[in-house]
């Protein structure tokens, strides 16, 4: 059966397996590049990132994918982040696929921060998973829909989708006390937005003793590299995943001894 990424590439998606590797490559060549498969226009990178806006240019359509011997179709939306399918979902889901003995979702309890339209919640899920997606109030039906239609009748568990906005109210609706999950999934959550203090709390406010975080994001401005440099300070981390071509990264991280 076709497994293992998005079909409409699957020449490019569809043999692709990320092994761990602790290798890590300058980023100084890091350029400007269109991403035809999110079909977003990313800036170059930037000192300061006041003039970056993605260049959104296509209209509403299902993006379909195939991972772990399941075909999945992802509704995208209009007029947000979270609207889109970003590379670090794709690659997290690859990764998550590639590497199920080594992390084992089966009957874990994952919180996915910043989930957009739910690609690598669904893979979770189907992996048996115990899957709460979270994002901004905004992004919770169609993320909503995309769960629904993709795990119905093929899961254990049946996904829950929650409004979080980072860094607030955690304590008041994500008591420690209460919510213990064992892996937090992050794709592309940093860019330039000004949440990023938020972001990092809300990292740290999840990632506990005996909790797994693992944060996949396309690297493009040095804003980002920024993150990474305080993602390090916050936990213990791994580079699980370094992608040349595609500037993508994946870095696991567990509280500091
Ligand atoms: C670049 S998109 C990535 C979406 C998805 N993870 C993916 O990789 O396809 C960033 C996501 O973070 C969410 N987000 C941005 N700011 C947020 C905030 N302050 N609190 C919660 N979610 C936020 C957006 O709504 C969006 O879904």
């Amino acid at each position: 059966m076709e497994t293992g990424g998005r079909q409409t590439c699957a020449s490019v998606q569809k043999n692709r397996r990320f092994k761990h590797t602790d290798h890590i490559k300058p980023q100084s060549n890091i350029t400007q590049e269109k991403d035809s498969d999110i079909k977003v226009m990313a800036g170059e990178i930037l000192e300061t990132h006041e003039s970056w806006e993605p260049s959104i240019r296509y209209s509403l359509r299902i993006e379909r994918f195939c991972f772990v011997g399941h075909k999945i179709s992802i509704r995208e939306s209009f007029d947000s982040y979270g609207a889109l399918i970003w590379p670090g979902a794709v690659a997290l889901s690859s990764y998550l696929e590639a590497n199920h003995k080594h992390v084992s979702l089966l009957d874990k309890a994952v919180l996915e921060l910043g989930a957009g339209t739910g690609l690598v919640s669904i893979v979770a899920c189907l992996m048996g998973a115990w899957v709460t997606a979270t994002d901004l109030p905004d992004i919770v039906e169609n993320l909503s829909f995309n769960l629904s239609h993709n795990t119905r009748g093929r899961c254990s568990y049946t996904p829950q989708v929650a409004q979080l906005t980072w860094g607030k109210d955690l304590d008041l609706n994500f008591p420690s006390t209460i919510y213990n999950y064992d892996y937090i999934l992050c794709a592309d959550v940093v860019y330039p937005h000004n949440c990023l203090d938020e972001l990092l709390l809300t990292m740290k406010h999840f990632c506990k003793r005996g909790t797994t975080l693992l944060w996949a994001n396309k690297i493009r401005f040095s804003s980002d590299l920024d993150f990474i440099d305080r993602f390090k300070k916050a936990f213990d981390t791994t580079l699980l995943v370094e992608l040349p071509d595609e500037m993508v990264r994946i870095y696991q991280a567990t509280v500091q001894d």
